[in-house]
């Protein structure tokens, strides 16, 4: 295609040469390199090309903590690396749809889980901050994710090179967040077990979505990916990159101007869409444990949606049909994203993305 497109522009130019030569060209000249122009940008647009190499979409694809460690798990190693791998090829089915993929994962079992080893270990050990419980995570989910998609890959015959980025995410130090901890960590308890721990630990702790009591933690939003350009970069040289695990590590910028990491863990829908936003993706995916967001959710009156645009997410939004534990922050960050760019969010489950990418299932979230 664009061999035909260069071959026009070859015949276009001739013929403008040749009205100049004759000193009569200028207008057709103006006509004909814009109708050149128009045709070109249709051909790049529509088929993905631009002079003779593929211009790849990039999608940002946010999976939940909870599908690494899953309910009722205790989230051994074997465990994580097990979930993963059977997630992978679902990803990989992306990357031969021709998409460049940028991976963001969730941490909350994760950090939850360093923050009580720290706990535990203090007498023996430094307990670390949760920014660190941060960090570290990232580091072991990046290893366990980039591994499993390096071996999945070599099995079905297929090189991608891999990077897993550390990535730090301004909040503000100002957030009110910091004073009203959202964000469920760690493992799941009975009633009993949390009341224990909110008078022994000091704990605030709540009831998750009907799985039992979870701590929570400050959760303030992100304000900028600091890593934004070495993602885009790395992208851009045709990576699959891991990055704004856990939302990405929190940090604040001081009265010195310095980064200092903070005490939250930061929704990774948020941080996604941030991302995504960021390094100019074209497609924000949200996978979590349902294949359709619907109106009237669990009861018998269910409504599973394709398609939603902007007025009716934020209709549904007002009318509570999208709970602030659950639905609500995916919703919220999808539709920072669709307004802010006029791209796509879809929200879906792993096992279904490869047909809700084709249009064939999954929720769309669209501007209009
Ligand atoms: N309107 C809705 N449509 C679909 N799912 C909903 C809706 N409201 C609540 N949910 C529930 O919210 C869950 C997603 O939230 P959550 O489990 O907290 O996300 P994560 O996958 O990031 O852990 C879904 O799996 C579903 O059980
Ligand atoms: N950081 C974060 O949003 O983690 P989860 O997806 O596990 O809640």
């Amino acid at each position: 295609m664009t061999g035909s497109c260069e071959m026009l522009r070859s015949f276009f130019f001739s013929m403008r040469f040749g009205y100049y030569n004759q000193k009569k060209g200028c207008f057709f000249s103006c006509f004909v390199d814009g109708f050149f122009v128009l045709f070109r940008d249709k051909v790049i647009r529509r088929k993905g090309f631009q002079k003779g190499r593929i211009i790849m979409k990039t999608a940002v694809i946010a999976i939940g903590g909870n599908a690494i460690i899953m309910e009722g798990q205790k989230g051994t190693i074997e465990e994580q690396f097990e979930n993963v791998s059977k997630s992978c090829d679902h990803i990989i089915d992306l990357l031969e749809e021709g998409y460049n993929v940028v991976l963001t994962h969730g941490n909350g079992p994760h950090v939850g889980n360093s923050l009580i080893k720290g706990e535990a270990g203090k007498d023996l050990v430094p307990a670390y901050p949760m920014d660190a419980c941060g960090a570290e995570t990232q580091g072991l989910l990046g290893y366990v994710i980039k591994q499993s998609l390096m071996n999945r890959m070599k099995e079905r015959g297929l090189t991608k090179k891999i990077a897993s980025l550390v990535t730090q995410v301004e909040v503000y130090g100002t957030d009110p967040a910091f004073k009203n901890p959202t964000k469920p960590v760690g493992p799941f308890f009975t009633k009993e077990e949390a009341d224990v721990l909110m008078a022994e630990k000091g704990y605030v702790m709540k009831e998750d979505s009907g799985r039992g009591y979870r701590r929570v933690v400050a959760s303030p939003k992100p304000q900028e990916i600091i890593e934004k350009e070495a993602v885009k970069a790395l992208a851009g040289l045709g990576y699959l990159v891991i990055a704004a695990g856990g939302g990405g590590i929190p940090v604040i910028k001081d009265v010195e101007d310095q980064y200092r990491g903070v005490e939250a863990v930061i929704d990774k829908d948020y941080a996604s869409a941030l991302l995504a936003l960021e390094i100019d993706a074209d497609l924000l995916v949200i996978l979590t444990g349902v294949e359709q967001v619907a109106i009237n959710f669990g009861k018998p009156t269910q409504e599973n949606l394709s398609v939603m645009d902007v007025e009716a997410a934020r209709k549904h939004m007002a009318d509570g049909q999208f709970p602030a534990g659950s639905m609500g922050p995916k919703i919220d960050a999808a539709l920072s994203f669709v307004e802010a760019t006029g791209g796509e969010a879809l929200i879906t489950s792993m096992d279904q993305l490869k047909r809700a990418i084709k249009g064939e299932t999954g929720t769309r979230i669209v501007k209009y």
